[in-house]
């Protein structure tokens, strides 16, 4: 019995939890060396002393309520974080009953769950970021932007070169401009140079410079781009469409940090930070000999991929309110609203352009909007087609497509029955979109039998 009572002994020491054990009386009859480090104390000083002596005085009173719920059964355990010297540590206190159930005392097991904390402090700080729309002019709540926001915070404070990839649209330029804001060079703006805006002619000498006489019309000497953005960061947007020959002296710039003007041998030192970003597949352009491998990987360092905006249908909305803020705004209107039908519209349009396809659609409806409120005639065309032509498509978690087309009424119906139907329609629509589809929780959100959500979505269906 003594070897066994030795060897659990021994095993408690060994434990990399803190434990301590305090009897029926309050008094401390173990604690193993983790409980030690963590507290600071040396278990010597405290056996037979109570378990308050190991608590700040103003703990000392909560733990005692704590242990006589524990003695007296009202509680089966609790469990609280607590912050030591900057670490974050989880107590668990169990109570520990003899076989006939009586009161031997209590376990405390401190488990340090520091870096568990920290994950959680800053996904809840990023969420509220984003919930509120102040990332650096970014919308999101959707949990896939979660890690582009994480990355950005990531690579900001480095100088490592970035490579943003994902469709026309998504919001990559603004991925450019907030790593440039949060990074050491943000006293200096940001040089964008649009890659594919440049005819072929003039790439090199906007991008290097170039020296009085290096060409017909070359009057005086010319700073490029590369030189601009000394000591700060050179944004290279649409990169994919650099001509052969610019690639080869983009290669140049970022193995040896310096570029030399076109007319002249003079290398000139740069210290420049460079973000590229392209809606095109790179790894395909080097496969088809468009782009230079090389570059390629000197370009993608850190990869930093944006989702279309249909991945993410949970920002349409959001994003859809900044937009007519904004616009209201800048039109001087009064602050209009989103019609219940305009919003269907809206979730379960694709936007194949993305998040500028809905800014310029949502702008379109502040100029055209008659009302208070936009309508789906107010939107572009597209958006109102695709969503008439579209199929049921109850799978989808956001789309609310089948048998919900925009009908003009529907903003304002003008029977009662019509009201009852529009506004029973929609419910069903909402808990489909609540419940991701799901039609047997959907019925059961709603309090009705499977049969006859059945029922009611064929009536849709046929409206
Ligand atoms: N998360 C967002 N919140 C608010 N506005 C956004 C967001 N994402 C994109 N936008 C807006 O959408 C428009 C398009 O974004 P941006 O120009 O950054 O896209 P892009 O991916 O760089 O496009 P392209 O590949 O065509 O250059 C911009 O007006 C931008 O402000």
């Amino acid at each position: 019995m003594q070897q066994l009572t030795t060897i659990y002994r021994d095993i408690l020491e060994s434990m990399a939890e803190g434990i301590i054990f305090a009897d029926a009386d309050d008094r401390l009859t173990f604690i193993n060396q983790t409980a030690e480090e963590i507290r600071g104390i040396k278990a010597e000083n405290f056996i037979g002393r109570t378990i308050f002596s190991v608590h700040s005085p103003n703990s000392a009173k909560r733990i005692k309520e704590l242990l006589q719920k524990l003695r007296d059964g009202s509680i089966k355990q609790a469990r609280r974080v607590i912050e030591v010297k900057g670490r974050y540590f989880e107590n668990s206190y169990y109570p520990v009953s003899s076989p006939d159930g009586g009161y031997l005392g209590t376990l405390l097991i401190s488990r340090d769950v520091t870096e568990r904390q920290q994950l959680q402090h800053e996904n809840q700080s990023l969420k509220q970021r984003m919930a509120c729309g102040s990332f650096g002019g970014f919308v999101s709540i959707s949990s896939s932007m979660l890690p582009v926001f994480q990355t950005i915070g990531a690579v900001a404070g480095l100088e490592s070169t970035v490579l943003i990839t994902g469709e026309s649209g998504t919001g990559k330029e603004l991925v450019a401009a907030a790593i440039h804001r949060n990074s050491a060079r943000n006293e200096r703006a940001m040089v964008t140079v649009n890659c594919a805006a440049l005819p072929e002619h003039l790439v090199e000498s906007e991008l290097f410079g170039y020296q009085r006489g290096a060409f017909t019309g070359a009057v005086g000497n010319h700073r490029g781009k590369f030189e601009q953005a000394d000591k700060s960061t050179i944004f290279l947007d649409e990169v994919g469409d650099l001509p052969a020959n610019a690639q080869a002296k983009l290669l140049r710039v970022l193995q040896e940090r310096t570029v030399s003007r076109l007319g002249s041998e003079k290398d000139i030192r740069v210290d420049v930070r460079i973000i590229a970003a392209t809606n095109r597949n790179l790894q395909q352009m080097v496969a088809d000999g468009l782009f230079r491998e090389d570059l390629y990987y000197r370009l993608n360092v850190i990869s930093l991929p944006v989702p279309p905006l249909r991945e993410r249908r949970e920002d349409i909305l959001p994003m859809a309110e900044f937009f007519l803020k904004r616009f209201s705004e800048r039109m001087e209107r009064p602050q209009l609203g989103i019609c219940e039908a305009t919003r269907s519209v809206l979730l379960s349009y694709d936007y194949p352009g993305n998040v500028r396809e809905l800014e310029h659609g949502i702008e379109r409806a502040v100029a055209l909007c008659p009302g208070s409120c936009i309508s789906p005639a107010d939107l572009p065309e597209q958006f109102v087609a695709a969503r008439s032509s579209g199929g049921p498509d109850w799978q989808h978690p956001l789309s609310v497509r089948a048998g919900d087309q925009y009908r003009p009424d529907d903003a304002a119906p003008a029977t009662l029955a019509n009201a009852r139907e529009e506004s029973e329609r929609r419910l069903i629509l909402d808990a489909l979109v609540r419940t991701g589809g799901r039609k047997a929780e959907a019925a059961k959100l709603l309090n009705i039998s499977r049969k006859t959500l059945w029922e009611k979505l064929k009536l849709i269906n046929q409206t």
